[in-house]
């Protein structure tokens, strides 16, 4: 850094529809798998999704959920949520993937961003190695047109691919610029600061989810109970004891979730025990317990008792 340059920190969050590769373009910056990529309510605890330490600047990653047609109460709280980060970072990049025509799902979220003043938007054109250099040349017109329509005002609008890179460095150097001039807010070295826990009850919500999603969308929430060293093992040999509720709405959804003879919580353990252990580099007991809160996305109480 030059002495007449000054350090720049601070927040943008990625917004855009579902799948619109958000979560990937996170990891590619950041560099490390700390956010998972998938749509769950869950993330609305927890915002910083990583951190960009450059010599320069430090760029930290928030990430929500994305807005959707309230049907519940969390749905609703979670609305609420996704504005409130959106109007307190500094800068929006708005994902908009090259390989789908903009739709009313990004118009929906255009629309919301649109009105939120004061705040630079970059419009980021995402997964450009699934197209060609015709397509993307057409995306990014679309993108311009819907900026100028909706009296957007894009700071920038850049093609980037998450999964061969390409671009993901440009981008950090056009975001830097739209940080405001301050000290580093984190400690160089950390990546998230998320509490273990909160990584944890997702690696395992995750795999509770995988396979199962179209029948169990909103409808699982997991709290890490507890997480503890066992008592009385070798220095070179610890285990970490974890104990953690799956929470499902419907008494119907357990047999989902837990599987013939509990084949399938089984193999959830397992493959949550082994994220989870590469996640903090120690071996794991993990125990888990499925449990009914009955419509809980729609009961206030359980709602915060989950962390909404
Ligand atoms: N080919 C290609 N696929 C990508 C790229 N980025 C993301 N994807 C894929 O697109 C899908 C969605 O990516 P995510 O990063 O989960 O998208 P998201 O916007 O975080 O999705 P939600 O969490 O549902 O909001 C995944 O299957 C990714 O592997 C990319 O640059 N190129």
């Amino acid at each position: 850094m030059s002495s007449t340059q000054q350090h720049r920190s601070g927040f943008a969050c990625f917004v855009g529809r579902p799948n619109a590769g958000k979560s990937t373009l996170t990891n590619a910056l950041v560099g490390t798998k700390v956010a998972i990529t998938s749509d769950r309510p869950q993330t609305t605890r927890h915002t910083v999704r990583g951190i960009v330490h450059r010599p320069d600047a430090q760029l930290i990653l928030v990430d929500t959920p994305g807005l959707h047609k309230p049907r519940t109460l969390l749905g609703e709280r979670l609305n609420d949520v996704v504005r409130a980060t959106w109007a307190e970072v500094d800068v929006i990049g708005f994902c908009l993937p090259a390989d789908q025509k903009i739709g009313p799902g990004d118009k929906f979220i255009a629309k919301e961003i649109a009105a939120i003043k004061r705040r630079p938007k970059v419009a980021i054109v995402t997964k450009t190695d699934l197209v060609d250099s015709k397509r993307l040349a057409e995306q990014l017109l679309d993108v311009a047109k819907m900026g100028a329509e909706l009296g957007i005002e894009w700071a920038e609008i850049i093609p980037v691919s998450a999964k061969d890179g390409h671009q993901v460095d440009l981008l950090v150097d056009l975001l830097v610029p739209l940080l405001p001039e301050g000290p580093t807010l984190y400690p160089d070295g950390d990546l998230t600061d998320e509490p273990e826990q909160i990584m944890v009850a997702e690696l395992i919500r995750e795999a509770a989810l995988e396979g199962v999603r179209d029948e169990l969308p909103h409808s699982l929430a997991v709290v890490v109970e507890e997480m503890i060293p066992r008592e009385g093992r070798p220095a070179d040999r610890p285990l970490l004891d974890i104990h953690a509720n799956v929470y499902i709405e419907r008494q119907s959804q357990k047999a989902i979730v837990i599987g013939a003879r509990g084949a399938r919580l089984k193999a959830v353990g397992t493959a949550a025990r082994q994220q989870i252990e590469a996640l903090l580099g120690t071996p794991v007991f993990l125990d888990l317990h499925v449990k009914v809160a009955k419509d809980w996305q729609r009961d206030p109480k359980q709602l915060r008792k989950l962390g909404f």
